[in-house]
Parts: C-alpha cells; sequence; structure tokens
C-alpha cells in the first residue's frame, strides 16, 4: 500500500460533554480488504466508526482516505462511503425497493434505468430479491441485517464501514452476511466494528484491539496469538472447584467451568496444552493494557 493509500488515521481524539473521553489518540492504517476493529462494550468503537463515516467530528487528530483529508471535506468520502450502523432506522409503509431507490438517488444515480438495475443487482446479492416489494418494517432480523448492507452498498463505495453487524442473526443469516462482506472486501477497504472475535478471526486480515479510547494491539491474527504459543493451558474445573485468579479465558461448557492460563511451563494438576486462539489474544492483551494503564 502506497503512503496515501487506504484509511490512514492519526491521533483521532473525543471527548463528550459529559466529560468521557470515547478517542484518546487513535491511530490505524487500514488497507483493502476487510479489517477487523475488537473492543469490549464502551471501548470507543462506535464513536469511531461514526467519527470515520462523518457523522461527528473529533477534538483533533486527522482521517485521510485515498488521499481525500476526511474531516476537512468529508462530502468528497460520503460519495465513496457505505455505512452501516448499529441499527438502521424504521422506515413504515415504505417498501425495500423505494428505500434503495431513494438512497440511489441521494448517491447520484439519477438515471432511471441504471438506477433499477443497480437496485436489482444489490436485492439479488443480498438475497431479497423476492422481498423487494414487501415493507421494510416487516422484515426479520436477519433480512434488516442484509437489507441494511444493500443500502451500504449503493453507489459501490470505496469504503464500508460496517458496526456491530451479527449481533442477534442466527448462524445461516451471519454466515450469508459474512459472505457479502468478504465479496465487497475484495473490491472495497472493509472495517468491521464487533466484539464478536471469532468473526474477526474468520473473516479479517488484519485487526486492531481498542480499548478505552486507545488501540491497544495490531496484526494479523496470528501475528497476535504467535507470543502465546507454547505458553497456554486449559482445564475443565467442576461446578465449585476454584478457579485460578488469573485465568485469562473462563467459559461455561458441559461438563465444567473451563479456564485457559498462561504459563511459561505446564502448571501439571490436569491441565493440557492449548493453542492459542485469537479470543485467547484478545483477553491478554486487554488484560496487559489494564496492568498498563494501572502502573
Ligand atoms: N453521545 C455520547 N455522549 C456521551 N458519552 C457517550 C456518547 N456516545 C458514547 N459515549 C460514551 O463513550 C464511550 C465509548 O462509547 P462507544 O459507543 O463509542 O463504545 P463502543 O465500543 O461502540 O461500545 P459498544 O460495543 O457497547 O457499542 C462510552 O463510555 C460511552 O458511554
Amino acid at each position: 500500500m502506497s503512503n496515501s493509500n487506504g484509511l490512514i488515521v492519526k491521533g483521532l481524539t473525543k471527548t463528550y460533554a459529559n466529560g468521557v473521553r470515547a478517542l484518546n489518540g487513535v491511530h490505524l492504517n487500514v488497507g483493502p480488504g476487510l479489517y477487523g476493529l475488537l473492543g469490549p462494550n464502551g471501548a470507543g468503537k462506535s464513536t469511531l466508526m461514526r467519527t470515520l463515516a462523518t457523522l461527528q467530528t473529533p477534538d483533533a487528530g486527522t482521517i485521510t482516505f485515498n488521499g481525500i483529508d476526511v474531516i476537512a471535506s468529508p462530502d468528497r468520502l460520503r460519495r465513496r462511503l457505505g455505512y452501516l450502523p448499529q441499527q438502521i432506522g424504521a422506515y413504515p409503509g415504505v417498501t425495500g425497493r423505494s428505500l434503495l431507490e431513494r438512497f440511489a438517488w441521494l448517491k447520484g444515480r439519477t438515471d432511471r434505468r441504471e438506477r433499477d438495475a443497480e437496485i436489482s443487482t444489490l436485492l439479488a446479492r443480498v438475497n431479497l430479491s423476492d422481498v423487494g416489494h414487501r415493507e421494510v418494517a416487516t422484515y426479520s432480523g436477519g433480512m434488516l441485517r442484509r437489507f441494511g448492507i444493500a443500502l451500504a452498498l449503493v453507489g459501490s463505495p470505496q469504503l464500508l464501514i460496517v458496526d456491530e453487524p451479527t449481533a442477534g442473526l442466527d448462524p445461516a443469516e451471519r454466515n450469508h452476511f459474512h459472505r457479502v462482506l468478504a465479496e465487497v472486501a475484495a473490491e472495497a477497504v472493509v472495517l468491521l466494528s464487533t466484539h464478536i472475535v471469532d468473526d474477526v478471526e474468520n473473516l479479517c486480515g488484519r485487526l486492531s484491539i481498542v480499548n478505552r479510547g486507545r488501540v491497544v494491539a495490531e496484526g494479523a491474527p496470528a501475528e497476535l496469538t504467535a507470543p502465546l504459543a507454547g505458553r497456554l493451558w486449559t482445564r475443565t474445573y467442576a461446578r465449585g472447584e476454584p478457579i485460578p485468579d488469573d485465568a485469562l479465558n473462563v467459559s461455561p461448557t458441559p461438563s465444567g467451568t473451563r479456564a485457559v492460563v498462561v504459563r511459561d511451563v505446564s502448571p501439571g494438576d490436569g491441565f493440557v496444552a492449548h493453542a492459542p486462539k485469537l479470543d485467547d489474544a484478545y483477553h491478554y492483551l486487554l488484560a496487559e493494557s489494564r496492568q498498563a494503564e494501572a502502573a
């Protein structure tokens, strides 16, 4: 990637009127393909997404996309941008097709035939051709998410920003949604914000982990897990058994509570070696960043 290509964010800072510093010097360098933004609730992901989508302004910092100064010229980005927010609004009485028509019109698709063709292609792409004539308000949660992607793809954006896309979707809908995202990522920069670590591990070439308004780690999933190779051990604890205080990742299983610990040598005591997953690296890096902040 050349220096001015892709999405480049430097020193982005935002403090809300209530004093919450939601972004605290965020740096990002995002090239073509799918890029993940992972972080716990309240980390600042949505604030960052809305700022990148030109819906709010930062207090300080710079954003460029393919050389465009996004803060100085938001309209230039808007022409190239697709944004899928956490929730798409309610549009009572409006059919899917007519809402897409309005969006296409706003994106400058003034030729009716071209507009119709684009809308038909988009509806087919998200598997909603059969229900384009139905009111959006009657769509299921999964259909609504897919429809949101169609809306975001109007005008063939070069930058697609997707905020928490798969919450509440069943596995088939989630897979379909991921397939569409991966297809779009073949032609555009796609920024996927989520707290579902598996989605990022399966889909994204690179990612940033965000916590308390800062990027605390950046890299490919394999780069983030590599430092934990050979150092993770797991064991399942029966109900009532004490779990180590420093367990990295604790999850319920049908046979008890599974805990993963970090140790340079095997702790014995029923522990077996555990190959690091992005989920482990995520918990490890978040814990490290909290310790660094507390020190
Ligand atoms: N409009 C606002 N006014 C004041 N504080 C806000 C506003 N929006 C967000 N915040 C606060 O800023 C911080 C970051 O919120 P943000 O929604 O960006 O995080 P998030 O990572 O998207 O969280 P989630 O995963 O829960 O959606 C939180 O402490 C939140 O309460």
